[in-house]
């Protein structure tokens, strides 16, 4: 009962069910041992194991019986061939059984029943359509089965070979252990720090640098909070003596003094809503122009007195600068062209606009004017000095200030509003001072008429 049931082949062994189902279909034990054919002229005697096949009768025979059933003449003429070289049966076509299955159809709308004999062929429901022979069509898919075969052993490797540089690259990426030989020869295993390990350290260190920098700036930030705080609360203290000391004075008819003193200890509210207490007045300046024009390099020098290499700005910088009682917040932002349309995000509470162009690059002076002129236009800009620095002015060839004047009509353009053009050499930092010196006047001069 069940899967261990006992099953008696035909070559005389006992094998139980489950075990008959594990037994290889296609082996050399199946072929060898359970697939012995028994003679077709005398099946009943066990000695007469088939070795022939003949072609003709479809028969199988032992060598005996070969010899007996075809001694006549006719019979003799029959094909016989060993058992090992017998043809494979063909295929009977299930519509009409005593003819084999020989053409494949190629219509599409048979495609799933291809099969035919040559009565389908002929007379029956494939009669007329496209065919190929059936053995040359199979000849043709093993063949496109070997090349198919070829291609993903080919891919296979490639696959194989790609996934063997990724390893490398993974290795490289992350680090890991490598056999090292020291300087006795000896070979042992050390760790290596992949890049990645390498770049994670310089951002830690990047961040941790930037932290420490913020922290400090906020600590300083809430200092002078404290600072000016205080300061307001004794130039309060101030006014209100003062003004007690007026009423006094104005009953001795002595005003004038009094009055200096009082506008003097006046804190100054500016347009950036800042306060600006005792001597030193803060700036916000922004720094426009095309790229390459020295923006950097203008900035750099004012704020160190030397010359740096800069990089391309890909966002802005931002330095102060301390020039005679004036405190400039720099702002300097990178002028390519996809970052312009970032400009007007620095515009707000500028008090003063400094417009850098290349004088060496007459090409670009065009594209510096609509820049420029399009600056002139906004609204937030409406108050902010414009001071235009023409860098570069020793390079040979470079325009003068004059004619820079003149090609870009400044005249006309900035008409109305404070403007000054200044020709400078960011590299030595000739011109620099003249530029803000012509600022710093206008700030002064604003000072005293508070
Ligand atoms: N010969 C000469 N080269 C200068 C001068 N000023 C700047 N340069 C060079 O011009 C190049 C561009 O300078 P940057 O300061 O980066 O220009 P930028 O305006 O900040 O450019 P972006 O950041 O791209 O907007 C650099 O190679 C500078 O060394 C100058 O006065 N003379
Ligand atoms: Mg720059």
């Amino acid at each position: 009962q069940g899967d261990k049931v006992p099953r008696l082949l035909l070559c005389g062994h006992t094998v139980c069910h489950d075990c008959l189902t594990r037994l290889p279909l296609h082996g050399r034990a199946y072929r060898g041992c359970i697939c012995i054919i028994r003679c077709d002229e005398d099946e009943t005697h066990t000695t007469h194991t088939a070795s022939m096949y003949c072609t003709v009768c479809a028969t199988h025979l032992c060598a005996e019986c070969s010899q007996l059933t075809h001694s006549t003449r006719t019979l003799a003429k029959h094909r016989r061939v060993p058992l090992a070289d017998k043809p494979h049966e063909k295929m009977l076509c299930p519509q009409h059984q005593v003819h084999a299955i020989e053409f494949v159809c190629l219509e599409d709308g048979c495609q799933p029943g291809p099969l035919m004999c040559c009565v389908c062929k002929e007379y029956g429901k494939h009669q007329g359509h496209k065919h190929a022979i059936l053995e040359a069509e199979a000849n043709q898919i093993r063949a496109s089965i070997l090349d198919m075969a070829h291609c993903i052993r080919t891919f296979t490797e490639e696959v194989s070979d790609y996934s063997r540089k990724l390893v490398g690259i993974v290795q490289q990426i992350e680090g890991g252990e490598q056999i090292v030989e020291d300087s006795m020869g000896m070979a042992h295993t050390e760790h290596v720090p992949g890049t990645a390990e390498s770049a994670r350290s310089c951002v830690r260190a990047y961040f941790a640098d930037l932290h420490e920098t913020l922290c400090r700036q906020e600590e300083m930030a809430l200092i002078s909070i404290v600072f000016i705080r205080w300061d307001l609360q004794n130039i309060k203290a101030m006014h209100i003596c003062m003004h007690i000391m007026f009423k006094d004075c104005r009953a001795l008819g002595k005003r004038g003094p009094i009055i200096i003193l009082i506008k003097l200890t006046s804190p100054s509210f500016p347009q950036d809503n800042r306060v600006h207490i005792g001597p030193k007045m803060e700036i916000r300046v922004v720094t426009l122009g095309l790229d390459g024009a020295g923006k950097t390099t203008i900035l750099f020098k004012l704020k160190q007195d030397e010359f740096m290499q800069p990089i391309p700005t890909i966002g802005f910088n931002v330095e102060t600068v301390e020039y005679k009682n004036l405190k400039f917040t720099i702002w300097d932002v990178g002028g390519k062209h996809k970052l312009r349309p970032l400009w007007k995000h620095y515009y707000l509470n500028t008090q003063a606009v400094v417009f850098v162009i290349d004088s060496c690059h007459r090409d670009r002076l065009m594209e510096s004017h609509s820049e420029l002129a399009k600056l002139l236009t906004e609204k937030e800009l409406r108050d902010a000095l414009l001071l235009i620095f023409a860098n570069k002015q020793e390079v040979p060839g470079a325009v003068s200030v004059e004619e820079m004047t003149e090609l870009l009509s400044l005249h006309k353009l900035c008409c109305g509003r404070s403007w000054h053009i200044q020709g400078c050499d960011a590299r030595s930092g000739m011109g620099l001072h003249e530029g803000l010196d012509w600022l710093s006047r206008f700030f002064h001069g604003n000072k005293m008429d508070v």
